[in-house]
């Protein structure tokens, strides 16, 4: 079967250019984490007009919107990355497979009450977030959200900056840890974006910067460890005496992780630290939810380490959400509903869910400190973040592009498969469309 793999921080290169942009200091020798700065000159001193940019995925408001924003995320090479030949038909097989999900997506969605909660909490954030930035000597700092794929989308976000004639942006994508399919999406859009205006994003004019990933913060570490020891204070000693924190993260398919998505191992970095400070006499795990179709994810899953806890008789589960920073259909409805739902059935007693950081103080006025931070460092440009950000992968995306392209080649060479038909079916696939996954093995 032709395989789907990841861009591999695309937006760096096109496949006709070859090499990724080369970036002021080596990889080596730059950390993708904002640093402290000794001290900041206060903003009084300076004439610029600060804006701070929250990128985040967003979700559909009501029932009708879902078939839209599946539409939207499928037509993302870097959420599905078709090997070059099928590309021009992505919007055509984004169609195809946001039809499939939808009911199974929209049913997900009225659980919890018709739509994603995300934009009304980002927005919170945002408004959180300006006041966090007034508190700290910056009261006219602006701060804007831009989303992924639904409203308010980047673009329109970007009209806004525009408009109020911000000079100095800081983009912070609400993703703790750095992923192609989140991070790294998002700010390929905003190089797209800045790439067709030159003329009004060149540094003289607004000057930009982003911070690529911020796991490994002590402010943000403290507040997720702090929720971890409030939720684990509410249990009985006797509900104590048998539970573990698990940590569940989104998952993504492993090739993006051999492809040299950071991911993982930001993952494992941060809950690591996290847990140090909640106690190192705390047993705790993780795992990968979310997984969609039957490609390979990072494991292990959130369900199967659940039933192996039960299994083992433990008692108590101390679930926390990671890699997200709000309320939304993942923690909302596959942890509250379905992974409550199959722990109590297993045998757990207790299912204790900690909280999304959602507009926790201390995680608020630490990120009105990593903007402070950011715009007092010397700027890191959208393409440098993602060149940056890319790493090691090089060598790892050729041999995936190479392995993909040589599998397509043996599928037309063979001419069981016209090439729109190997596309449909591969992609209906992945998705996890029963008709199509019985289709393709009839054909194959
Ligand atoms: C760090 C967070 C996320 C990663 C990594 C990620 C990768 C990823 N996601 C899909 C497919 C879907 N994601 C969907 C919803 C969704 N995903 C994230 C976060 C990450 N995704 C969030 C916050 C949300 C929820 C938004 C909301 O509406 O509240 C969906 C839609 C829901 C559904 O139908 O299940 C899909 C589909 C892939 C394929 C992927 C990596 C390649
Ligand atoms: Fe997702
Ligand atoms: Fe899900």
């Amino acid at each position: 079967m032709v395989g789907f793999v990841p861009s591999s921080f695309s937006g760096l290169r096109s496949r006709t250019q070859g090499r990724p942009v080369s970036v002021r200091p080596p990889a080596a020798t730059r950390r993708l984490t904002v640093r402290a700065v000794a001290t900041a000159p206060t903003p009084t001193e300076t004439k610029e007009k600060l804006g701070v940019l929250l990128l985040n995925l967003g979700g559909p408001e009501r029932p009708e919107d879902v078939e839209g924003f599946l539409y939207n995320l499928f037509s993302d090479p870097d959420i599905i990355r078709l090997p070059p030949a099928l590309s021009p038909i992505q919007g055509f097989l984004a169609g195809e497979i946001a039809r499939a999900r939808a009911p199974k997506s929209r049913a997900a969605y009225e659980s919890i009450g018709g739509g994603s909660p995300i934009r009304r909490i980002t927005s919170e954030q945002a408004d959180a977030l300006a006041s966090a930035l007034e508190q700290k000597g910056y009261p006219d700092a602006k701060v804007y959200v831009g989303m992924r794929y639904w409203h308010p989308f980047t673009e329109e976000a970007v009209d806004e900056i525009k408009k109020d004639g911000v000079s100095k942006l800081v983009v912070l994508p609400l993703y703790p840890q750095y992923s192609i399919s989140t991070s790294g999406s998002s700010l390929r859009v905003l190089d797209k974006i800045f790439k067709e205006d030159i003329q009004t994003w060149n540094s003289k004019n607004v000057d930009h910067t982003v911070i690529t990933d911020w796991y490994a913060r002590d402010g943000y570490k403290q507040a997720m460890a702090s929720l971890i020891s409030k939720s684990i204070g509410e249990l009985t000693d006797e509900q104590k005496s048998s539970m573990t924190v698990m940590f569940s993260a989104h998952g993504v398919p492993e090739s993006y992780i051999e492809a040299g998505d950071p991911y993982q191992k930001q993952i494992q970095d941060c809950c690591k630290g996290v847990m140090e400070l909640v106690g190192n006499d705390v047993s705790w795990t993780l795992c990968y939810q979310s997984r969609v179709g039957p490609v390979k994810w990072l494991s292990p899953y959130t369900d199967v380490v659940i039933e192996e806890l039960a299994e083992s008789g433990l008692k108590t589960l101390v679930v926390v959400p990671v890699s997200f920073v709000s309320e939304h259909i993942e923690t909302l409805e596959e942890i509250d509903i379905e992974y409550r739902e199959l722990a109590l059935e297993k045998g757990i007693e207790t299912f204790q869910r900690v909280p999304a950081l959602g507009l926790n103080e201390s995680f608020i006025s630490d990120l009105g400190d990593m903007v402070i931070e950011a715009k007092e460092q010397p700027s890191l440009k959208v393409t440098e973040a993602m060149a940056l950000s890319a790493g090691e992968a090089t060598k790892a995306e050729e041999k995936l592009e190479m392995e993909n392209g040589a599998l397509l080649q043996t599928e037309l060479a063979s001419g069981r498969l016209a090439m729109l038909g190997i596309g449909v079916l591969t992609a209906m696939n992945y998705i996890g469309g029963s008709a199509a996954v019985e289709l393709l093995r009839l054909i194959r």
